[in-house]
């Protein structure tokens, strides 16, 4: 469990990037952040491994306050995918997926076996494993991205607009396998976004920023839908676009699903 009470932080010299922020995240769920560009996502979950420290406030993990912690050896201890993998250019994807357990003291030849499992386990050939990062897609790049952070075994994952790089057809695929890494692993994932379908598909729980880091909304991708708290979530959900606001219609006996323009999105079967 991941807990911030009253954080907040102001960056030197700059205005309040995130005020008296409050919340609860539950531990095997994904939460995702999302809100427009500004709004504090990357900066509240780069305090929860240190990277970043409230100016007020404090994250507590399992009920440890953070601040107790070495940082060094918490941010090994939580997985943390970022959007362009991060990975080292000059070492080759296997040792790029062991670096960390090597760090924490396990034995080079017993990492890197375990690292050939981590590039199956995310859908990557382990042969990819002798190549160096520019010399893979960028969909394989995060893929790498994702094994490394699983490679320590943390209970949290971080992820950081881990997608936002990559065409809208391979996002798709990482998507996907995610859920079901995510079905396997049950980590606590907390996801960060620009991208509301992205977040309504991924998170268990979805959290709405406004600007400043302030909760406009919180709740299943269900409820937020149902029921937006204002209209600033409502705008930002899209709760009004055409392609949400299903009905059906009925075509030569069958029953036909059309969106708000009228445009057919697919048939019931009953
Ligand atoms: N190191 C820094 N120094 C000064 N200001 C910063 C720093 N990092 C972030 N900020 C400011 O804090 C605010 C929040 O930034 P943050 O990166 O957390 O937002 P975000 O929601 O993740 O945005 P984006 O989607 O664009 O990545 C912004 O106004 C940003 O300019």
């Amino acid at each position: 469990m991941i807990e911030f009470e009253h954080v907040s932080k102001v960056y030197p010299g700059g205005a309040e990037a995130v005020g008296d922020f409050s919340c609860v995240i539950p531990s095997h769920r994904t939460v995702v952040l999302v809100g427009s560009s500004g709004s504090g996502k990357t900066t509240l979950l780069r305090m929860i491994n240190r990277m970043v420290d409230p100016s007020d406030g404090r994250v507590c993990i399992d009920g440890e306050d953070i601040r107790n912690r070495n940082p060094v050896e918490l941010r090994r201890s939580i997985g943390y995918v970022l959007q362009h993998g991060g990975l080292l250019p000059h070492r080759t994807v296997l040792d790029n997926v062991a670096t960390v357990p090597v760090l924490r003291g396990t034995q080079r030849g017993a990492a890197r076996a375990d690292a050939r499992e981590l590039l199956e386990r995310v859908g990557l050939d382990p042969a990819l494993g002798d190549r160096y990062p520019s010399q893979l897609s960028g969909g394989q790049q995060q893929r790498v991205g994702v094994a490394r952070a699983l490679a320590a075994d943390p209970n949290i994952l971080l992820m950081d607009e881990p997608f936002g790089a990559v065409d809208p057809i391979v996002r798709r695929e990482l998507q996907q396998e995610l859920l079901r890494l995510q079905s396997e692993l049950g980590k606590t994932i907390v996801f960060v976004t620009h991208d509301i379908e992205e977040a309504f598909l991924l998170g268990d729980e979805v959290i709405v920023l406004s600007e400043g880091g302030r909760i406009a909304q919180r709740g299943t991708p269900a409820d937020i839908l149902a029921h937006p708290a204002d209209d600033f979530v409502r705008d930002f959900v899209g709760a009004d676009r055409a392609e949400r606001t299903l009905e059906t219609v009925e075509v030569e006996g069958r029953q036909l699903v059309v969106d708000g323009d009228g445009r057919p999105v697919g048939v019931l079967n009953r």
